[in-house]
């Protein structure tokens, strides 16, 4: 078929139908074929592997294709702080455990979830018993609750046990800067967040105990010398942020709705080291840094890279059954160009001696052993880039080396054992045979270089009942001029230099220091190409500058990546132009390449039908098989994170070079002076300790003025936000929300409090006067199950042990420390969570989900949530509010009150911000009680209300402040 035809839309299919029904906990959509009745027949599959012998003839083939014909166990990992994935671990093992152990099913005991042997800490399990079983079988029910509740508050990360390997084979220390390239969904993505705050907790605690320590006793105030005794303590650990963690994650992926799924799943890790991009990895561009001390700028290098390339995931069959009818050797063969440019790139931008984690779900040697080759080959052999032997990490995983010898299928079936082979039949069958099209040299095993394929990394589905994987870890040994794909190999071109050749002079120069800016290059790079007036023109045929083509190339899906790239098949374009040129190769509607597939991971625990992704926090739903792949117009998400919404580019955005400007909108990072009026209250307020950095605070808007929220970013992302503001870096994501404006009225009360997912980050740094302490398991309890409990004015000791505290602290936004403690009715685990204190009630500003959630694992209590803002609402539509007296404030407001304070509107704003005149408390609450916010009460009411809003309108919705404590 010619190039341009009928578009593919059968990689839609398998999309689909491998994403769909992969729910979470929940019940079923009811859509998904049950993997025991689905054909798993594909002769060119099977006779391919058996071919490969990838296991030997005999038992273990059997066992082999028998595990990979059998159902996958269900596996998850406690997700989140160690400690606090911990605690909900402990939950499983002491109750759940025991609880399934005594459960027979089908007269038969059930096997209960088991801990995956090599994962740290046991934080990652798997079961056999089959989903539908947990789900239906009364005996499961509690456990049930318990994997749902808390996988919805994201405690619980449901991920492919294979799927887990790769972050834990990438040795991250603290500090480090680290880059998931093709990193959505984002379940690998989570775990390097966790890994990039590993011990974070724990310093945190130490600093601040020692400088309390130092205090009492009046020593240097600015802690310098604590640093320094912790310093000589243990010289491994990252105490040079006063504990933070000064690590970075970016989280990469090509297609914008994928990279807001990315976002969604990991903002819920409330790291201020994470930056989410949206690049092409083949493209992806250099980072600039800022100058330091009498230095020019630099470029990011990074430790740590991960490379979870596209592929076409065929180890994934028993999760993903479509696989069995659409697997052709063409989808294998369209991705290896596109795995080894990003591989290839991802050694460019690594530092000498950091480490490059490359990983594939699929069991062909072409996308693997035949991609590390290659790379290896194009960055100068093993003497630049060592495959490191891994055999030694995770023991009990087992696992097979990499293959030294393989052949290749082609789109026809036939398998090859040499490109010699090839070469001559297509000597032979002359040049219009396209049935040897894709096949290139590099896809056969290296004939000249002895490469050590033994420390590749292969796991198949029946050494521990899992899917199929292929791990390789590289680590650069020196800077390395990556030889252009056009090159032949070991053949000196004396063709100008093509943009890769010069992209890699100025990795090379910048790391050595010649040029250290990589600006001088960046510019003869530019100089490449002809300058045009119309830069969509440019972007379209393919004359765009690469800085600019970099920034373009969002609009280059997978599919895209594998089949908009690659004109230059290996030994083809020989020139930058021609390279420039390569738009449209892998074209998907090239002969052989329409049923191609690329594999989509779902968002790991997320609820999908056939067609959407919705989120679990009740946003509106993100479409799922991605661009190209789905039948529905995709819905345009609202980004939550934004102070304005973000508009996604339309379905077929994302498969056409012809973007135009139709790029996402994304709002900009703006950095808020620390000396910003606002900012100045929030420190006041909060008693925010001057050690809590104060140049961190950012805006999403693009006045820079913080209207709805303040973000708070690690101190290395402020410096890249900052530095590349403008350069065309497509930044989809950074920043923890850490305060919401609240529309607060009342004098000495902030109109900025804190957010849940900011909390643990500056709760230590908070003063004492808006901290309120609580020990007992019950008091929490209570605080749990009733919102917005309301407290007579004499009656805050029904509050037990808080009341007192909570009389006293004043109106706002305070900071509950659950203090662990040995008591029979204490908390093994220290916990802080954000309170609303209003006139006459408290509220915890947790969503509902959350305090569910809780409630489970805390107490084993499944009660319904008791709202009293409904009986105050209730209330107060009744004549003269009749409350009962237990309830009501030592006031009491006539109708004149309210009157007074709804006639006189002025008098009562006047309270906050001294508009008005009075500050009369009974004409204030009178108006408070009589004006609900109806606003808010609908937007709670609403169905899509998100976790987000129910944040937001959490601290007032009900209570007397309803009217005017509320989220701007
Ligand atoms: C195997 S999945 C990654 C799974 C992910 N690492 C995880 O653990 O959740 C491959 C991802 O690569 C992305 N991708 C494909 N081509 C890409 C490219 N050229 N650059 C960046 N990302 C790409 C896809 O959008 C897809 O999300």
């Amino acid at each position: 078929m010619p190039r341009g035809g009928k578009k593919n839309n059968s990689r839609g299919r398998g999309g689909r139908g491998r994403g769909g029904g992969r729910g979470g906990w929940g019940p079923s959509s009811g859509a998904r074929q049950p993997y025991v009745e689905v054909t798993k027949q594909n002769e060119r599959f099977e006779r391919f592997y058996n071919e490969l012998s990838i296991v030997p003839e005999g038992e273990e083939r059997e066992e082999f294709w028998s595990a990979i014909k059998r159902e996958l166990p269900n596996s998850f990992r406690f997700a989140g702080s160690k400690g606090h994935a911990l605690a909900v671990q402990k939950r499983l093992v002491e109750h759940y455990v025991p609880e399934i152990t005594s459960v027979k099913y089908n007269d038969e005991p059930v096997e209960p979830p088991k801990p995956i042997p090599w994962y740290p800490e046991q934080l990652a399990w798997a079961m056999t018993t089959p989903k539908n079983v947990v789900r239906k079988f009364p005996p499961f029910a509690s456990f049930q609750k318990f994997l749902v509740s808390e996988t919805s508050v994201g405690n619980i990360s449901r991920q492919e046990v294979v799927s887990m390997i790769p972050p834990l084979l990438m040795d991250i220390k603290p500090g480090m800067a680290v880059l998931d390239l093709c990193a959505a969904p984002g379940s690998k993505s989570a775990q390097l967040i966790e890994m990039v705050h590993g011990g974070e907790e724990a310093r945190v605690r130490k600093v601040l105990h020692d400088i309390a320590q130092k205090e009492k006793r009046q020593l240097s105030p600015d802690g310098m010398e604590v640093k320094a005794e912790m310093e000589q303590a243990n010289s491994e650990e990252d105490w040079s942020d006063d504990g933070r963690s000064t690590g970075l994650l970016i989280a990469n992926d090509v297609d914008y709705r994928r990279a807001q799924m990315l976002v969604h799943q990991v903002k819920r890790l409330n790291s201020p080291n994470l930056i989410v991009m949206n690049h092409d990895a083949t493209l992806f561009p250099s980072i600039e840094l800022p100058k330091g001390d009498g230095q020019k700028s630099s470029i990011l290098k990074f430790d740590r890279i991960l490379a979870d390339v596209p592929c076409s995931g065929d180890g994934t069959c028993r999760k993903n059954p479509n696989i069995w009818k659409d697997w052709i050797p063409g989808n294998g063969l369209g991705l290896h160009c596109v795995q080894v440019r990003i591989l290839v790139r991802a050694l460019q931008m690594l530092k000498v001696g950091g480490r490059v984690v490359y990983s594939t779900c699929s069991m062909n040697p072409v996308e693997n052993e035949a991609v590390i080759a290659s790379a290896v080959d194009r960055c100068g052999g093993l003497a630049k880039v060592n495959m490191v032997d891994c055999s030694d990490k995770l023991p009990g995983l087992k696992r097979n080396h990499g293959l030294s010898q393989w052949k290749v299928m082609d789109k026809a079936g036939r398998i090859w054992s040499s490109w010699a082979e090839v070469d001559a039949a297509k000597e032979k069958a002359g040049p219009d045979d396209e049935s040897f099209a894709r096949l290139v040299e590099a896809m056969f095993p290296p004939t000249d270089e002895k490469l050590p394929f033994e420390r590749c990394m292969r796991v198949y589905p029946h050494q521990q009942d899992t899917g199929g994987f292929f791990i390789t870890v590289l680590e650069k040994r020196s800077e390395i001029r990556a030889r252009p794909e056009s090159e032949p190999k070991k053949v000196k071109s004396n063709l100008a230099p093509s943009i890769i050749s010069v992209v890699n002079e100025i990795e090379a120069s910048t790391a050595n220091g010649d040029d250290p800016d990589g600006l001088h290059h960046l510019e003869s790079l530019d100089k490449l190409v002809p300058i045009h007036t119309n830069p969509d023109d440019d972007m379209d045929n393919g004359n765009a500058p690469p800085v600019a083509r970099q920034n373009q190339s969002n609009s280059q899906s997978v599919g895209s990546a594998g089949i908009k790239r690659g004109l230059d098949e290996y030994g083809e374009a020989s020139s930058a132009k021609k390279i420039r040129l390569r738009e449209g190769a892998e074209d998907p509607n090239l002969p052989g390449e329409q049923d191609r597939q690329v594999h989509w991971p779902p968002p790991p625990g997320a609820e999908l039908s056939l067609t959407e992704h919705r989120h679990d926090d009740g946003a509106p739903p993100l479409t799922y098989p991605p661009p190209g792949n789905e039948l529905d117009e995709p819905t345009t998400p609202v980004d939550e994170d934004t102070d304005a919404g973000v508009s996604l580019p339309s379905q077929t955005d994302n498969r056409t070079s012809k973007r135009k400007n139709n790029q996402p909108h994304e709002e900009p990072f703006k950095y808020l002076d620390p000396s910003h009026p606002e900012l100045l209250s929030i420190y006041a307020f909060y008693s925010l300790s001057p050690r809590f950095p104060r140049d961190r605070f950012m805006v999403r808007n693009a006045t820079g003025e913080p209207v709805k929220a303040v973000y708070y970013t690690s101190a290395l992302a402020c410096r890249i936000l900052e530095q590349n503001e403008g350069k065309g870096m497509k930044f989809v994501h950074c920043g923890v929300k850490m305060f919401m404006k609240q529309d607060a009225q009342g004098r000495d009360i902030c109109r900025w409090r804190i957010q849940s997912e900011g909390l643990p980050i500056v709760e230590a740094w908070v003063g004492e006067g808006r901290v309120v302490r609580l020990w007992r398991r019950e008091t929490l309890r209570r605080l749990l199950i009733e919102m917005f409990p309301k407290v007579a004015a004499d009656g805050w000791q029904e509050l037990g042990e808080i009341g007192e505290r909570v009389r006293d602290i004043g109106m706002g936004c305070c900071v509950l420390r659950v203090e662990a403690s040995d008591a029979e009715d204490g908390f093994e685990e220290r916990m802080v969570l954000p309170l609303w204190r209003s006139v006459s009630s408290l509220n915890l500003m947790l969503p509902k989900e959350e305090r569910r959630a809780m409630l489970l694992r805390l107490y084993n209590d499944s009660s319904p949530l008791i709202d009293h803002s409904q009986e105050q609402r209730a209330a107060r539509t009744e004549p003269n509010h009749a409350q009962p007296s237990s309830t009501r404030p030592n006031y009491s407001a006539t109708q004149a009150d309210v009157d007074a304070a709804t006639n006189g509107g002025n008098k009562v704003k006047g309270v906050n911000g001294g508009i008005g005149k009075t500050e009369d408390p009974v004409a204030l609450t009178a108006y408070v009680e009589a004006e609900a916010s109806d606003a808010e009460d609908a937007a709670l009411a609403a169905a899509q209300v998100t976790r987000d809003e129910v944040r937001e309108v959490a601290p007032g919705v009900a209570d007397e402040d309803d009217r005017f404590n509320r989220t701007v």
